[in-house]
């Protein structure tokens, strides 16, 4: 169905020149009905939040892991990947606490699909209620198995809808500068991590944590949908991800230390996660193996401020093109989006990060 636009006393030569179509939007609240939160769920969000609170504060010396697809196209895959980490993250959780990227908005360099919310059928059809609704399902499900999940935000409306089975949070590289994602992230209520930007200015994530943990004013959705003025208490749990650049890596221990005294000079806590996929790998997975093996050397020789990592891995390895409207020619458990580790290698490095822990202790 698709619904007139505008208010009555509209100008049809004036208003919503370039809008070809209106069509309703599911509310939070309903979705929330829907799929509603319950009680164990809600114990792995909240023991999700505060594991990766104190890593971050360094109340807690294991390594925060944010594993998992670059993007979740298919459920069902997801699903079956989140089993098999769950399993291995009860393995390491003694030295990694294992946070399950589940993102389900992609921020695109220029068009490409634009993630499961936005076009859940993978065909440009943008069934995006129904995208909504397969979101928060498939994160109720792996936070059934006791597996905390990390997501980027995107859409400032997005998190009405989901965030409460959320247990981490990203704003993308492409973003990082964005006063409405800065003013977003002041307001959610689990650690958010923020990127440098694509070509590398690592002072922008500095920037963008410093104004998160502020309060601010803005205007955003009810559970309702309806627009209201929004006031923030600010997050102090943002921190910086070291992503690499369109040049190369950034992961180097000279531009850690860096991004350690630029935080000092903010006034921040004195702390960054490590992206092993992007520019810091190129994009090519095998390569994001060897840039985790060496993180892991530098974590148990004792570098200090490297307090997570993040890796992009699915079930199987690389990646593979989608064509529109072509889904059901896709391999199974490879990403549509950045190519991903596969799961042998996923859990050799887990271990490998989990020994680096041990080491360091020692
Ligand atoms: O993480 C995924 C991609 O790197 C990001 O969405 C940009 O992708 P694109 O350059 O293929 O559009
Ligand atoms: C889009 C992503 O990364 P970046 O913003 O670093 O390109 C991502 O992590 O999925």
């Amino acid at each position: 169905m698709t619904l007139i636009a505008g208010p009555a006393d509209a100008s049809p030569e004036l208003d919503d020149q370039r809008i070809t179509a209106v069509d309703p939007l599911i509310s939070p609240a309903l979705l929330r009905q829907e799929h509603p939160m319950n009680p164990a769920v809600a114990k792995t969000v909240a023991h999700g939040r505060s594991a990766a609170a104190d890593i971050l504060a360094g109340r807690d010396d294991r390594l925060l892991i944010v594993v998992g697809p670059c993007s979740v196209h298919d459920p069902d895959a997801a699903l079956d990947y989140a089993r098999r980490l769950a399993r291995h993250a009860a393995v390491v959780q003694d030295e990694v606490h294992v946070v399950m990227r589940v993102y389900f908005e992609k921020p695109r360099t220029t068009l490409g699909w634009k993630g499961l919310i936005n076009d859940p059928d993978l065909d440009g059809s943008f069934a995006v209620n129904k995208g909504l609704r397969a979101a928060r399902r498939l994160l109720l499900d792996i936070g059934a198995l006791g597996l905390p999940v990390g997501c980027e935000f995107l859409d400032p409306i997005t998190p009405q809808f989901i965030a409460d089975a959320v247990s981490w949070g990203s704003i993308g590289a492409r973003t990082a500068a964005s006063q409405v994602h800065r003013q977003l992230c002041s307001a959610l209520s689990m650690p958010v991590g923020i990127k440098n930007s694509t070509e590398g200015d690592v002072q922008v994530a500095v920037d963008a944590t410093r104004a998160a943990a502020a309060s601010h004013v803005f205007s955003g959705v009810t559970a309702d949908g309806l627009a209201a003025l929004l006031t923030t208490a600010g997050n102090e749990d943002c921190h910086v991800i070291l992503r690499g650049t369109s040049g190369g890596p950034n992961y180097d221990a000279a531009t850690v230390s860096d991004v350690l005294a630029r935080l000092r000079a903010a006034g921040l806590p004195e702390r960054v996660v490590v992206d092993a996929s992007h520019g810091n790998s190129g994009k090519d997975h095998e390569l994001q193996a060897a840039v985790i093996a060496e993180l892991a050397d530098r974590i148990a020789a004792g570098e200090r401020g490297i307090v997570g990592l993040m890796l992009e891995s699915f079930l199987a390895a690389g990646r593979q093109d989608l064509a529109l409207g072509e889904a059901d020619s896709l391999a199974y458990g490879r990403s549509i989006t950045d190519a991903c580790l596969d799961w042998p290698t996923t859990e050799a490095l887990l271990d490998r990060l989990a020994a680096a822990v041990r080491t360091n202790r020692r």
